[in-house]
């Protein structure tokens, strides 16, 4: 890491500690700009995206922009995306941009350059990332990340149900591919810990609907030491208690994650504030 540049985990402690851990994604379905009464189009995409940050970038942990829905409307969307990003962070608020990218080293360097190197639009406080071109895939990222103050989130266990038949998938030695990925993050994060972090910038993805998985595939989800994201609470299925049957004692690193079961209530700023604090008062009430 660079002199003076903050690691992404102490950032993410001070903001839960800030703001709480509900994380909503910023999810411009055209289905939702309808029912804001706006347009398909990227006036609408704008209006509805710059709404949800004034309402909740300053009320909630953490604000998730889904880059898909951004990237729909070509490349007017994706500057609607920077501007986004930017907003959040002159909210003081704290962004993951859900890119979800996977590619070769080489070219994942590219990707790292977009969404995590300082001074880059499109680079929010942190990145989803796919692992399935191997862990080892995502090390120009990793190491971008670390350099910047910036996390990543790897998908280890996805909300979809299509996701089990790659990552419950077993070696000869019957480690799972989910258990693989857990334990090469929880190496990178036990680095920067020794160091002083007081977490790791290496996230993981582990989704509010696959309620007994990580026991079941031997994923330590409280070992890997950096972030969880859980998505998959509120349209998909998943609830508070899901979620917290899921991450188990890694709670206090857990960020639960929903986007309709928050953006549903729109487009009035108090109605999303108050969907917003009740899935708040669910995950903090569970036992
Ligand atoms: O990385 C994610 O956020 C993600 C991972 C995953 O396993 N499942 C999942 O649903 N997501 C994202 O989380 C959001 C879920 O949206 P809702 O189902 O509306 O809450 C979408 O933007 C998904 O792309």
């Amino acid at each position: 890491m660079s002199d003076g540049v903050r690691p992404f985990g102490d950032r993410l402690a001070e903001a839960i500690d800030a703001r709480g851990r509900l994380t909503v994604g910023v999810d411009p379905h055209a289905s939702l700009l309808a029912a804001w009464g706006l347009r398909d189009d990227v006036a609408g995409l704008r209006e509805f995206s710059l709404r949800t940050v004034d309402a909740l970038a300053t009320r909630v942990g953490v604000l998730k922009p889904q880059a898909a829905f951004y990237e729909r409307h070509g490349s007017a969307g994706v500057a609607v995306l920077e501007e986004v990003v930017a907003a959040i962070r002159a909210a003081g608020g704290l962004s993951i941009v859900d890119a979800k990218r996977g590619d070769i080293g080489s070219t994942m360097q590219g990707y790292a350059d977009a969404f995590l190197r300082e001074g880059s639009p499109l680079a929010g406080d942190a990145v989803t990332l796919s692992t399935y071109l191997g862990f080892g895939s995502l090390i120009p990222a990793l190491e971008t990340a670390a350099a910047h103050g910036r996390g990543v989130f790897a998908l280890c266990l996805t909300s979809n149900p299509e996701g089990a038949s790659v990552q419950h998938a077993r070696e000869a030695d019957g480690t799972s591919v989910a258990a693989r990925i857990a334990r090469a993050a929880g190496e990178r994060n036990a680095a920067e810990i020794a160091a002083g972090a007081v977490m790791g910038s290496v996230g993981l993805v582990v989704g509010a609907t696959v309620r007994d998985a990580a026991a079941t595939l031997g994923v330590d989800l409280e070992a890997v030491g950096g972030p969880l994201l859980v998505p998959g609470l509120g349209a998909q299925g998943g609830t508070a208690a899901d979620v917290r049957a899921v991450v188990g004692a890694a709670w206090p690193r857990s960020l639960p994650s929903t986007s309709r079961g928050v953006l549903g209530a729109g487009p009035d700023a108090g109605s999303l504030v108050a969907a917003a604090d009740q899935a708040r008062r669910e995950l903090e009430d569970q036992p």
